[in-house]
């Protein structure tokens, strides 16, 4: 047994549980590969991270950041919490109107954003779009004159400071493709251009520090560094700035050798530097938005595999190989994501042997568990992969023509298909005759 998994996960089958379903039953209904999500754990996600403002009495929002899992039945979910998104692209837009998102709750990402996809947020009359470069600020500007609209507008700042592998590290120009700098004055040049367009309202500054983060350190940095920015501001074009956006990157436990803090830790910190600084600063609070997405989605995701061959090498790990890999979870083949599993119809066993979880896919690198201790697996049984809920779904590919797995929500022991499995006749839907 996982020493992650909570007693009350296991029935009295010793089998793996998800949101009060048995997830062997949730593989033999749905079928395997399959990605489940307890939503109670979303659910209960959005709300520790809104309890903290609401106890600081901090006017926020909590801004799914929904590259990390972007379906109609997840923003569905986002709207009921009363949670905000933030997209980075058409695709992910577009799945918000499709899901009755409300507009006005979404903000609009990315380095590299289209005509096509800036005159959908304007004709969506989405909440605000976050300006990352001058080109995007000229084409907005285009779209908006043209359609004879406003948008609200943030301006994303690179924040110098390298939050990548827990270090922390001011270097006051960092080199990176997002955001405008602050020490050269592109940042200060692109608040110019907005306030001088009486289409765009200027309500905020963003930054975002990285990604499975885990420590507040890097966090408090960037909450100075926004209000330092808004202080400047104030002083010289006498704005107040109503919101600073200080991104997501809250780190999650994958496994064992993971201790993330809590999220309400974070938060708490970056309130509590704000709250300082404004203070000291003499400025009028601001409202703080978060943009979490693994920390939201990453805990309550489970991929259930079925366990098919395996291959004994004398002197190394046995190869035990699912009908999954990296097309529904690139990260280990990636970033060398480490993950930890469990044999789902044998939960509450004593692990007998530790093996290799590999990938069906043609590439040597598609292991998905370098090395993970089970009981002696037969094939047949089903094996779950714990927090695959973040960048697994959202980042599935059809390598070597492989459909990708269906979704499904877990709640109150109740499952509901929200992705269905690709066919293949879904894989070559798109593709024309030559001849
Ligand atoms: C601008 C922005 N906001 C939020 C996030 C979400 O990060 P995470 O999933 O680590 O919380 C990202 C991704 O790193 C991002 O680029
Ligand atoms: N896709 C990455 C995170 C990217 C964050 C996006 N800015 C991961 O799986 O960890």
């Amino acid at each position: 047994m996982d020493e992650q998994l909570e007693p009350n996960k296991i029935n009295v089958a010793g089998h793996l549980t998800i949101g009060g379903v048995d997830a062997t039953e949730l593989a033999h209904q749905y079928g395997t590969p399959l990605i489940a999500y307890d939503v109670a754990a979303i659910r209960q996600q959005f709300r520790r991270f809104n309890k903290v403002f609401e106890e600081n009495q901090v006017e926020y929002e909590v801004s799914y950041a929904s590259k990390a899992f972007a379906t109609v039945g997840m923003f569905q979910v986002v709207a009921q919490e009363k949670g905000h998104i933030d997209v980075v692209s058409g695709g992910e837009l577009y799945t918000a109107i499709k899901a009755g998102f409300p507009m006005d709750k979404i903000s609009f990402h990315g380095n590299n954003k289209s005509r096509a996809e800036l005159e959908m947020a304007v004709e969506h009359q989405i909440g605000v779009v976050i300006v990352d470069n001058f080109h995007e600020i000229e084409l907005l500007s285009e779209i908006l004159e043209q359609k004879k609209q406003t948008m609200n507008v943030m301006i994303r700042i690179t924040p110098g400071i390298s939050a990548h592998t827990h270090k922390y590290d001011q270097t006051g120009q960092e080199d990176s493709k997002f955001g405008f700098d602050i020490q050269s004055g592109q940042a200060e040049e692109a608040l110019k251009q907005i306030l001088t367009n009486p289409r765009m309202t200027m309500i905020g500054i963003h930054t975002h520090i990285g990604s499975q983060i885990f420590e507040v350190e890097g966090f408090v940095m960037a909450a100075n560094k926004l209000v330092d920015l808004a202080a400047d501001w104030h002083d010289k074009f006498d704005l107040d700035t109503q919101v600073l956006n200080v991104g997501g990157g809250f780190g999650i436990r994958y496994t064992k050798e993971d201790d993330p803090i809590a999220p309400e830790k974070f938060v708490d910190a970056i309130i509590k530097a704000v709250q300082k600084r404004v203070g000291q600063r003499d400025l009028k609070m601001p409202a703080i938005w978060i943009e979490p997405g693994r920390s939201i989605v990453g805990p309550a995701g489970y991929s259930l595999y079925t366990i098919g061959s395996r291959k004994d090498v004398p002197g190394l790990l046995p190869y035990v190989t699912v009908d999954g890999g990296m097309g529904d979870n690139i990260r280990p083949a990636l970033y060398q994501a480490d993950y930890e599993a469990v044999l789902a119809n044998r939960a509450s066993d004593k692990n007998e042997e530790t093996v290799r979880i590999a990938g069906k896919y043609c590439e040597s690198g598609d292991i998905l568990i370098q090395k993970q201790a089970l009981p002696k697996s037969q094939p047949g049984d089903t094996l779950a992969i714990l927090a695959t809920g973040a960048y697994g779904y959202s980042m599935a590919s059809n390598y070597n023509r492989n459909p990708r797995p269906a979704v499904v929500f877990v709640e109150n022991g109740q499952s509901k298909l929200v992705v269905k499995r690709e066919s293949y006749e879904d894989l070559v839907r798109l593709d024309q005759d030559f001849i």
